[in-house]
């Protein structure tokens, strides 16, 4: 799927710079190009992306120090600029559009909603969001930003896909601490679920394409991608077992939403070199994920790679029953509850039930 990014603040920057440099590096041409927004100009300077600088006006280049709602009424004010610099990228050949943020932010919260919005209306292929979840140990703030801005991005993007930054954190290590880890582990899933579709060589019949990934992400709402890989012997009929475990622990352990199982729709494809791949494998991988999710609707296919490996990639469309999402929602609403009384009225901006509208 030939796909732009537009990263909103600095976990957008920072995450559509991993997935564009991901994409380049394996030489895949997915990443059709990105475009970094933000308040801060600290936070764009080391970027290696085209950038926009916006609500110069409002913040003077300082950031929106985590107020949402400025985030959201400058990107408000500055959209038309953003559209105009991201116009000459979104060539012919893009198949998606893609807004990457961090939702506990200000900048991205507030901003990431607005933008999806405003290109929804401007192009016709789909706007999906990439939205990063703050870990638990995530301070209030962030937690009341990621709820609000988590519904009206379900609302008003074709699908969103959640990353969790507590998946993958090492024990005792910090959030902050872990980005690069995690930015690398999210870009190399996405990376891989846009190269699927477009993965022509050697072209099986059973290979993945783009309008597969664009069904998955039809059930709209949430959406979660995991992936793992193990070492495979040269022959597929040996690889039964090793298929079947590469999705097992892309499901059980490397999913970009822990714990997502409940799922409206899922795609696995099986990537390696088509000679290791196993078909049983495949196939019984595939039944699996069916009941494993609760989805009638499992897609498969391959992806065919160079490497001694195989490798799982699980997609899941419409995760938003499932217990992580919940997890998440009643941090969010406990942080409402708690919020100090003299704060600004929580209750104008951000009510509980919103949240319970989400689900
Ligand atoms: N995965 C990941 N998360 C990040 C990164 N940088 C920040 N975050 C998370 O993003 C949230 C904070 O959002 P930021 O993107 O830093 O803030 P912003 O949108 O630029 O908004 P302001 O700083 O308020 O102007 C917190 O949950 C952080 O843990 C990153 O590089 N990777």
């Amino acid at each position: 799927m030939k796909a732009v990014l537009l990263g909103v603040g600095q976990a957008g920057g920072m995450l559509a710079t991993a997935l564009a440099e991901f994409d380049a590096d394996a030489g895949y041409g997915a990443v059709l190009d990105a475009l970094a927004v933000n308040t801060a100009a600290a936070d764009l300077d080391p970027l290696p992306l085209d950038t926009v600088l916006v609500g110069q006006s409002r913040v003077n280049g300082h950031g929106v120090g985590g107020d949402n709602e400025l985030g959201a009424e400058v990107m408000e004010e500055d959209a038309v600029e953003v559209l105009d610099s991201l116009a000459p990228k979104v060539t012919a050949d893009a198949e998606a559009l893609f807004v990457v943020a961090g939702l506990g932010g200000g900048t991205g919260s507030g901003g990431a909603p607005i933008l999806v919005r405003e290109l929804s209306r401007v192009y016709d292929v789909p706007v999906y969001a990439l939205g990063v979840l703050p870990g638990r140990d995530e301070g209030a703030m962030y937690q009341v930003n990621a709820g609000r801005s988590l519904k009206t991005l379900v609302r008003e993007a074709d699908a969103t896909i959640l990353l969790d930054n507590d998946a993958w954190r090492s024990s005792g290590e910090s959030v902050e601490g872990g980005y690069a880890a995690i930015n690398a582990s999210m870009a190399k899933r996405v990376g891989l679920l846009l190269a699927a579709g477009e993965s022509v060589e050697g072209v099986a019949e059973s290979v993945v394409d783009t309008s597969e990934v664009i069904n998955t992400l039809r059930a709209g709402g949430m959406a979660a991608v995991g992936f793992a890989s193990a070492p495979a012997a040269e022959d597929a009929e040996e690889n039964v077992t090793t298929v079947m475990s590469a999705v097992r622990s892309a499901m059980m352990t490397g999913m970009s939403l822990p714990n997502a199982t409940d799922a409206d729709a899922a795609l696995v494809a099986v990537a390696g070199d088509p000679d290791r791949i196993s078909r049983k494998g495949a196939e019984k991988a595939r039944k699996w994920l069916q009941e494993e999710t609760g989805s009638m609707q499992v897609r498969g296919g391959d992806f065919p790679l160079e490497s001694d490996r195989v490798a799982a990639l699980v997609f899941l469309g419409g995760v938003e029953r499932s217990r992580r999402v919940d997890e998440f929602l009643e941090r969010a609403r406990q942080a409402v509850r708690d919020e100090p009384e003299e704060r600004p009225d929580p209750a104008d901006a951000f009510r509980n039930d919103d949240l319970d509208d989400l689900l």
